[in-house]
């Protein structure tokens, strides 16, 4: 039988992963505006890291599956929510934060409609995980910083809002 190797990320895991990775961005002497969760990945992470770095979190929302029940895989992500006008990111620096860097489809197409709907915004990215394989999208070239928490192998993970019972979870 064959052992499917996978992560089984607690909310501690992830929680001192973030912390470090804050000392880190401020040690770069990066400072946000704002910060901007992808949704649903992303808000936990974005909601962690204003602990450390305390700006105001935007979301956006994109599903990889163009049906509700996750089965039809779109070729591009599909926006569930997006920036309303109101806020004004002229000249703001933004960090997009989502908790896992797979193919990099995600990172590609949401940092790229960034760019273009905002082109006088500075965006900089952080991913709480980034998958060490070949990807599949690219990062922009006008992405300021990318932060990354840890990089880790291709295997399966499990997070911890995943868990349907939170008391036996990762054992
Ligand atoms: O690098 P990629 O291959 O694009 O994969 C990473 C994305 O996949 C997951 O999102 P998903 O659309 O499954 O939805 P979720 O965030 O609601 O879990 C995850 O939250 C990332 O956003």
């Amino acid at each position: 039988m064959t052992t499917v190797k996978k992560y089984n990320f607690t909310y501690e895991d992830i929680h001192s992963t973030i912390r470090d990775a804050s000392l880190a961005i401020k040690e770069a002497d990066y400072q946000p505006d704002y910060l901007l969760a992808i949704g649903g990945g992303g808000l936990i992470p974005a909601r962690i890291m204003r602990t450390f770095i305390t700006r105001p979190i935007l979301t956006v929302a994109l599903s990889r599956y163009s049906d509700e029940i996750g089965t039809a895989p779109a070729d591009t992500p599909i926006k569930l929510q997006w920036l309303e006008g109101k806020v004004n990111l002229n000249g703001k620096k933004v960090l997009v934060i989502d908790e896992v860097d797979d193919q990099r489809t995600t990172l590609d197409f949401t940092l790229n409609e960034l760019i273009e709907h905002y082109p006088d915004t500075e965006f900089s990215a952080f991913v709480v995980h980034n998958k060490l394989k070949e990807k599949k999208g690219q990062l922009p070239e006008k992405l300021n910083h990318f932060f990354i928490g840890r990089d880790i192998n291709d295997y399966w993970i499990n997070y911890a809002w995943d868990a349907e019972d939170i008391a036996t979870f990762g054992q």
